[in-house]
């Protein structure tokens, strides 16, 4: 992603790495929104404490940027346990993971983000090191070879995923619990900028903070990085951080009243215009603005259908009416369209 691409929910850069970690929510009273998950996870959590036991795994999916990792080390430090962190595309034998695994100490939680891209042989190691703390570990080559079991300490695994349907089912299965973790509404946000807003000794209003809690996708990412941007203005332009700098900052920078950005765009104006209003496949959509469908399904899809833009239907993705309106497009006529082709569905 490019340093513009301020919608972007996915992480951009070491800078922003280092901006998020300060920013992170230590424990769950801290964390904000998701009342369901939190009060689940603290159920789970509490119950494990009085037993003295590891707490179950636990799965976490939702589209990026809405606190999966943030949750992940919150479970870690609530519990005051060791944290060990990888993620699916550095497990590429079952032999990174055998290493992982063996040198887990009791108690540990292991988060493996993007979980869904983990590789085939060592989903098949995890099936067994999540049910009974056993791996069996391959020795020797060839004819000669023979598999020793061993055991592994006790340990937690938290896997998050943006595609929990990726997953194979024997895997969602071993999850004692699954979070689903939802876009934040208005309110949510404004705390999350409240908060951070604190953390970073900038004196902004309420209207102003009403004003980016809109634009942000329903992401406490995004909402953090505009007010970083909201920030900067005020300092070069020397004033308050009040409504009028948040519109400018975020004028500047392309975020538009209902906080869509250039690919979220270009997947509705394609809809809008290309297919006229749709259904369109989802492959179909993919190709024609050039991006992966997986993109468009996990990343941009989710947050289209939860501001009313698009629905999907058994043929496909449609714009609603509001979309037509918030484009200022007119449709041509009720069926326009309806002809086309559709290969995916
Ligand atoms: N509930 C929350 N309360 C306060 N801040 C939050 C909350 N959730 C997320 N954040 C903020 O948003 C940032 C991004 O969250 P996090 O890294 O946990 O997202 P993620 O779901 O892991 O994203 P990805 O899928 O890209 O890995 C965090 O640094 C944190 O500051
Ligand atoms: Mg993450």
């Amino acid at each position: 992603m490019s340093d513009d691409d301020l919608t972007d929910p996915q992480l951009a850069s070491e800078a922003e790495l280092a901006f998020e970690g300060a920013l992170r929510p230590k424990s769950l009273g801290e964390f904000v929104g998701q009342t369901r998950v939190r009060g689940q996870l603290q159920l789970l959590l509490s119950a494990a404490a009085m037993q003295q036991r590891t707490p179950d795994h636990i799965l976490l999916a939702g589209p990026p940027g809405l606190g999966k990792t943030t949750l992940a080390m919150i479970v870690a430090h609530e519990g005051g346990r060791p944290l060990r962190m990888s993620s699916g595309p550095a497990i590429q034998h079952a032999g990174d993971l055998a290493a992982i695994l063996s040198s887990l100490v009791p108690g540990e939680v292991l988060f493996i983000d993007e979980i869904h891209r983990m590789a085939r042989s060592a989903e098949e190691m995890l099936y067994l090191a999540m049910e009974d703390f056993r791996i069996d570990i391959m020795v020797g080559k060839g004819a000669g070879a023979t598999s020793v079991p061993l055991d592994l300490a006790p340990f937690t695994l938290v896997g998050a995923t943006t595609r929990a349907g990726l997953l194979p089912n024997p895997l969602r299965d071993r999850f004692g619990f699954t979070a689903h973790l939802e876009f934040y509404d208005e309110a949510e946000l404004e705390q999350v900028l409240g908060r951070a807003a604190v953390m970073l000794g900038l004196d902004i209003d309420g209207p102003a903070i009403a004003e980016i809690a809109g634009r942000c996708r329903g992401t406490p990412r995004i909402a953090n990085r505009l007010l970083r941007r909201v920030r900067d203005y005020a300092l070069v332009h020397g004033g308050r951080a009040d409504v009028e700098a948040v519109r400018a900052a975020l004028d500047l920078y392309d975020v538009d009243a209902l906080g869509l950005d250039r690919l979220d765009r270009a997947v509705m104006l394609t809809i809008l215009t290309r297919f006229g209003g749709g259904p369109v496949g989802l492959n179909t959509l993919a190709v024609s603005v050039g991006e992966e469908a997986e993109t468009i399904e996990a990343v941009v899809e989710p947050f289209l259908v939860r501001i009313g833009l698009i629905t999907r239907t058994p043929r496909g993705r449609m714009a609603t009416p509001m979309a037509w309106r918030h484009f200022g497009l007119v449709r041509e006529s009720e069926d326009a369209g309806a002809t086309l082709p559709i290969d995916d569905l």
